[in-house]
This record gives structure tokens, sequence and C-alpha cells, in this order.
């Protein structure tokens, strides 16, 4: 099973980030080369993501974020990594699921695609780009740009935002894919940035974006399931291998009333908290 509880970004410019990032524990570490980076620094940046990748060493997935295919620095950037093998390449601005196909089909076999849902046309037509079929694997919610370009006001709460969330969940929920949260700028903010997390998860997202090492630790306790989530799993497994539940689709757990779905539900959160509870391998030497 593939976590994304914290998906860690970091410019591909800095290289003190980037040694950092080997050792840290989060699910995935994301090179950027888009919009964390200054133009006149896109070259470097990019040789230092190539160099990054042949190097190794981190214990997360690892993913790059290129530049759009409508920028003058797009295709440079799949070039560059079409003799290498990231986990992952994410996509930004993604608004169909011909561009998907673009950008996909520059890449070498088995490297994922990740999309940033990030414009107004993205959330509009995310039926059917998420429907762009294999190698994309994931939804990224990007609430800077569509907070920019939506003119959205956002507190704590995300309130504005809320219809945007539940749209990004049901469309990755609908094609398979897997859900991730958008930023909290406000690095020295943990209550905000639990606050956010513990709403993600409640929308269904599968993790957060990040941008700074700090952030991980929150990310990775709320996108884990919870000690009592993990019981209620059990007893729900646990009730359905007794004889008395043998061919019923109903059945009482507690003075809870549980369906053979929930049985399922079980299973995959009990999958989450084996992949959640295995220690990160440490990173090569
Ligand atoms: C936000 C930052 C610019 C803050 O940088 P800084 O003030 O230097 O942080 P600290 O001094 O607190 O750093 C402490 C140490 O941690 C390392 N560090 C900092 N950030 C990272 C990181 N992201 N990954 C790895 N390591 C990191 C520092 O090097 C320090 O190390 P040490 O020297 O050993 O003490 C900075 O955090 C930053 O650049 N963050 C990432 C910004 C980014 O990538 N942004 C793009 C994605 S966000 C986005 O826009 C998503 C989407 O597109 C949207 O539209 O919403
Ligand atoms: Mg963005």
């Amino acid at each position: 099973m593939q976590l994304v509880r914290s998906v860690l970004y970091l410019p591909a410019s800095n290289p003190r980030a980037i040694e950092k990032a080997r050792g840290l524990n989060a699910d995935a570490v994301i090179l950027d080369l888009e919009d964390a980076v200054a133009p006149d620094m896109k070259a470097e940046a990019r040789a230092a993501a190539v160099a990054a990748l042949t190097e190794g060493g981190f214990r997360s997935r690892l993913g790059v974020r290129v530049n759009g295919l409508d920028t003058a620095w797009g295709a440079e950037d799949l070039a560059a990594l079409s003799d290498l093998q990231p986990d992952f390449v994410v996509a930004p601005k993604i608004e169909s699921p011909e561009a998907v196909r673009e950008v996909a089909g520059r890449l070498p076999a088995g490297v994922a695609v990740w999309i940033m849902v990030e414009t107004p046309l993205s959330v509009l037509r995310l039926d059917q780009i998420a429907g762009a079929g294999a190698p994309l694997e994931a939804l990224m919610l990007g609430i800077n740009d569509f907070g920019e370009r939506m003119n959205l006001i956002l507190g704590q709460d995300r309130e504005p935002l809320k219809p945007w969330l539940a749209t990004v969940v049901a469309a990755a929920r609908g094609h398979g894919l897997l859900a991730i949260d958008g930023v909290v700028n406000a690095t020295g903010d943990m209550d905000r940035l639990e606050a956010e997390c513990r709403q993600g998860r409640a929308f269904g997202f599968d993790g957060k974006s990040l941008i700074h090492p700090d952030q991980i630790a929150a990310a990775n306790a709320a996108f884990s399931p919870s000690a009592e989530e993990v019981a209620k799993a059990r007893e729900v497994v646990a009730a359905f291998a007794t004889a008395d539940a043998e061919g019923k689709g109903a059945i009482r757990v507690g003075y809870r009333m549980v369906e053979r779905l929930h049985l399922d539900a079980a299973h995959r959160l009990l999958a989450r908290h084996a992949a959640a509870s295995t220690p990160p391998p440490d990173a090569p030497i």
C-alpha cells in the first residue's frame, strides 16, 4: 500500500534542502522546478534535480514537479528526466486529459504522473481529467494558485474551498487515484496545520502537501489510522469471522449495525495501519 500522508515540496535550486530531505520521514518528496524556482535559476534547478535523482539516497518516494509544457522550460524539464526513473512526475496547472497524456507520453515507462488541480478549468473538467488513465496516480490540490485565480478569501476553516475539496476527492475516488490536499503557507502555525490535516482527512484526502520539514510529523499522524479506528476495525473483522455472522450481510457490533461494506473498509484501514506502522527504510549508502 502506497502512503502519501506527507508530501514535501522543496525548491530543486536549494542544495541544503535536497540534502536535508534525504533523511526526512515524509512519505514523498517533490523536487520543485516550477513555482518555487525563479526564472533565472530554472536550468540550475533542473541540473540539481537530475543529480539528486541520479545519486538517490532518499527514504521517501521521490518526484519532480516540472514546469508546464506551455512555458519556456517544460519540454526541457521532461527531456532531462527521460533517462531517469523518478517515482512520479508532477504536472502543474493541468486542464485537460490530453495534457495529462502529453506529459505521460514524454516519460519513461513506470513513472507515475501526479497532476496539480489548481485552476478554475481544472476543477470544472476534473471528471474527464481524472479519467485520463494510467500512469495517472494522484490529484494534488494547489491551493495557492486556485485561491488566487478564484479570488478566494481563506480562513482556517477554508469554508470557500469546501466544494472543491469534495470535488477533488470524489474525482480521485471515482477514478481510483490518490487525493492530496494543498499546503499551509504559515510554516510556524502548527494549530492551523493540524486543523487543516484533520479537515482534509475528514473530507477523505490521503495526505497533505507540505513545504517545511516541521510539518511532516503532524501530517503523518493525522493521516494514519488512530488507535480507536484500528480497535473498531479489528472488532468488525472479528465479528464477521464468527459463525453467527455466516451468511449475513448485516450484523450488530456493540450498539452499531455493520454491513459487509464496513468489513471491506475495516480491511483497508488495517492495511493502512500496517503500512503506517512499518518503519521507513534507512537511506541507502
Ligand atoms: C518556506 C521556506 C522558504 C522557509 O525557508 P527557511 O526560512 O530557510 O526555513 P528554515 O530556516 O526554517 O529551515 C530549517 C531547515 O530546514 C531546511 N528546509 C526548509 N524547508 C525545507 C524543505 N521544504 N525541504 C527540505 N528542507 C527544508 C532548511 O534548509 C534548514 O536546514 P538546516 O540548514 O539544516 O537547518 C522553505 O521552507 C521552502 O522553500 N519551502 C518549500 C517551498 C516550495 O517548494 N514551494 C512550492 C510548492 S507550494 C505550492 O505552491 C503548491 C501549489 O503549486 C499551489 O499552488 O498551492
Ligand atoms: Mg501552484
